[in-house]
C-alpha cells in the first residue's frame, strides 16, 4: 500500500496481483464478462487491504485441546454502498468478503454536457456507528463522489466513517474529493495522468458503466 505527501488520506493499493488484473481490465478488447469478473476479483484484494483494521472482538470458543478468546469481527459493523452502475461490479467482490455486510445504493449518472452528477436513488441502511464504504470504480473530476459523500453525511454518517474505494482516480478527482470531505479516506488501485476534454480518465478505461453492462 502506497502513501504521497502531497494527497493526504490517498491510498494506492500497488499489489501485483491487483496490477495486473488491472491492466487486463484497461485493455479495450477484454469481453464484459471478462471486465465485470476482473471488476470482481480485484474488488476481493482490495476489500483485504482497506478492512485492515475493522474493528474486532473476541468470542469464546473451544479448539478440541482447551478453551480460548478468539477474536472475531465485530458483527453487523460495516455497511456497503454502490454508486450506480459501476460500483455494483465491487460490491459483488466485497460482499463475498464481508457476508454480513449491510448494503446500499446511490444511483448517479454524470450529465452529458455540465459533468455533474444526476441523482436518480438513494436507499441506505441506518448508520448506527457503522464503517461505510463507498465504491465506484472511477473517481474522474470527484464531483460524483463529492455528491454521494454528501447524501451519506445527510445520512448521519461522519466522513470518519467512510472510506471511498475506487478502481483508477486522477489526481484532479482526488483534490476535489479531499477539499470538501478530508476526512474520508481514499483508497484507489491506480493514480492515472490526467482527464481528457470529456472528463474521461486517460488512460484510464473508457466508461466503466458500459463496459461493465454491455451498454453504450
Ligand atoms: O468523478 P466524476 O467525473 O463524477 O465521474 C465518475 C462517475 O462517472 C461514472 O459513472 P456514470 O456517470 O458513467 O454512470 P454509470 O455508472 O451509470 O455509467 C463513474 O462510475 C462515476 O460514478
Ligand atoms: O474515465 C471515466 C470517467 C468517468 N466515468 C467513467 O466511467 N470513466
Ligand atoms: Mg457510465
Amino acid at each position: 500500500m502506497k502513501t504521497l505527501p502531497e494527497f493526504p488520506n490517498l491510498f494506492i493499493l500497488d499489489h501485483p496481483l491487483i496490477q495486473h488484473k488491472l491492466s487486463h481490465m484497461r485493455d479495450k478488447g477484454r469481453s464484459t464478462n471478462g471486465f465485470r469478473t476482473l471488476l470482481r476479483e480485484i474488488s476481493l484484494l482490495m476489500g483485504y487491504e482497506i478492512t485492515r483494521d475493522l474493528p474486532m472482538t473476541s468470542e469464546r470458543i473451544e479448539t478440541p485441546l482447551e478453551p480460548m478468546d478468539a477474536p472475531v469481527l465485530m458483527g453487523k459493523k460495516v455497511a456497503l454502498v454502490a454508486i450506480l452502475r459501476a460500483g455494483l461490479g465491487m460490491t459483488e467482490g466485497l460482499i463475498e468478503l464481508i457476508p454480513s455486510a449491510r448494503q446500499g445504493h446511490i444511483g448517479l449518472y454524470r450529465d452529458h454536457d455540465t459533468k455533474m452528477p444526476v441523482e436518480y436513488l438513494v436507499k441506505l441502511p441506518e448508520p448506527q456507528g457503522r464503517i461505510f464504504i463507498a465504491v465506484d470504480p472511477m473517481l474522474a473530476t470527484g464531483n460524483s463522489a463529492v455528491h454521494a459523500i454528501d447524501v451519506l453525511n445527510r445520512h448521519g454518517v461522519p466522513d470518519e466513517l467512510i472510506r471511498f474505494m475506487a478502481l483508477v482516480a486522477v489526481p484532479e478527482g482526488v483534490r476535489t474529493l479531499h477539499a470538501k470531505h478530508p476526512g474520508v479516506r481514499i483508497y484507489t488501485a491506480a493514480l492515472d495522468r490526467c482527464l481528457d476534454g470529456n472528463a474521461y480518465i486517460l488512460p484510464g478505461l473508457g466508461d466503466a458503466g458500459d463496459r461493465m453492462f454491455g451498454t453504450k
